[in-house]
Parts: C-alpha cells; sequence; structure tokens
C-alpha cells in the first residue's frame, strides 16, 4: 500500500472533528499561598477548527459597564453558558466532561458552567482580578480554563503583592486549571499588547456558584 492510500484510508483522529485529548499530560505548578496551576499544552485537538466554530457560532455580546463617571466598553467579547445550557460544539460538552471527571475526586464537585472570552486582537485584554464572586470568595475551588486560536499570556501574581509574576502563553488548544486558593489568593489577567495579536477565545469551565 503506498503512503497516500494508507493516509485516505485510515479516518485518524482529524477526520473526526476537534475533541479533547487524554488529560493524562498535566503537570501542576505549585504556587505559594496554598494555590496551584495545572498545565497541558495542545489538549484540545482540532483546536483551530473549534475557534472558527466558536467565533461564528457563540452568542457573542459587547458588554458596557459602568466606570466612575463613564460607561466604557468591555474590552473583549463575551458569552455565558448556564447549567444545564447546551454548549455550542460538543467538544465543548466532552471537554467540561472529562474535566468533571477527572477532577471530581479533588474538587467534590463537577464543573457545570462556562463562561467565553473572545480577545479579538492586542487592545483586548481582561485586568487584574481573581474569580471571586460567590463561594470563590472564601473557599478553595478550581477554574479550568481551554483557549482556543492565537496565543495571548495568562500572567498570575499574589494578591497585594509578595512575588514574581508569572506567565503562561495560552492558545492552539492549551488547558490551564487554577486550583486551590488561586482565586483568593492570586490575581490573573490577559494584558493588553501593542504587538501583533491573532484572535484568542477563552472557554472557562466552572462549579456551581463560583463566578
Ligand atoms: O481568558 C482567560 O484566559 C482569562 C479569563 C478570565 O480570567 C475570566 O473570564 O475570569
Ligand atoms: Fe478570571
Amino acid at each position: 500500500m503506498n503512503l497516500q492510500a494508507s493516509l485516505f484510508d485510515d479516518p485518524g483522529p482529524a477526520d473526526q472533528g476537534p475533541g479533547p485529548g487524554p488529560l493524562t499530560g498535566l503537570e501542576r505548578v505549585t504556587l505559594a499561598r496554598g494555590a496551584w496551576v495545572d498545565l497541558l499544552p495542545g489538549w484540545m485537538h482540532g483546536a483551530a477548527e473549534l475557534f472558527e466554530h466558536l467565533a461564528a457560532h457563540a452568542p457573542w455580546r459587547a458588554e458596557r459597564r459602568q466606570m466612575y463617571d463613564n460607561v466604557v466598553a468591555v474590552p473583549r467579547l463575551l458569552a455565558y453558558y448556564g447549567e444545564g445550557v447546551p454548549l455550542p460544539h460538543p467538544a465543548l460538552t466532552a471537554a467540561r466532561e472529562a474535566l468533571s471527571d477527572h477532577y471530581q475526586p479533588e474538587l467534590g464537585e463537577r464543573f457545570v458552567t462556562s463562561g467565553l472570552c473572545f480577545y479579538r486582537d492586542g487592545r483586548d485584554s481582561v485586568a487584574w482580578h481573581g474569580d471571586r464572586i460567590g463561594r470563590s470568595a472564601t473557599e478553595d475551588t478550581m477554574v479550568a480554563i481551554l483557549s482556543v486560536g492565537e496565543p495571548r499570556p495568562l500572567l498570575l501574581r499574589p494578591r497585594g503583592g509578595g512575588g514574581p509574576t508569572l506567565r503562561f502563553p495560552l492558545g492552539h488548544g492549551d488547558l490551564v486549571v487554577m486550583g486551590g486558593s488561586c482565586q483568593r489568593t492570586w490575581e490573573h489577567c490577559v494584558p493588553k499588547t501593542a504587538r501583533p495579536a491573532g484572535p484568542r477565545i477563552s472557554v472557562q469551565f466552572r462549579p456551581r456558584g463560583v463566578n
């Protein structure tokens, strides 16, 4: 059999569309103050196809927020899927369920909500914050983030200072999970950049009551 024929005969993973790989390669980085992050580059297969699907089909909203005396545009597009609301691609459902199965023994519950952010270019960003609305203000929890599209750095620093800023470039199907006290004792951001930056979509999976 020649190579060409064998390639056409083999319905490899690429023919099955986007989907998450195994979570066996996860690597944990232990941070100070009871926080940690788990990392798995390239977890989502077909990440480019998934990016195109989400960019075209998620119900993107451009939000505006009161900022002191002004109403300003939130510098990214947002979409949100609450508990029980079907996700816009089966690869995201598979990702959420795989994460839930993997982390349930440690987390004690499942990931149920999905927030999406679309960073169209380097002017889009999210400022320093912890996801501290709800139970995460007082309890350890986890927020799992899948990134598709071009990489943008996710930065982490201890809340209130006292340590170096860590930098994780995330895109192309990469997974990061922030765990332990990370939302209370650390902050994260995706900074603006003057350098050319291609579009990135992040999908944040969270347990009930964590925002
Ligand atoms: O886009 C990201 O990776 C981070 C998004 C984020 O921190 C949030 O939506 O709370
Ligand atoms: Fe966040």
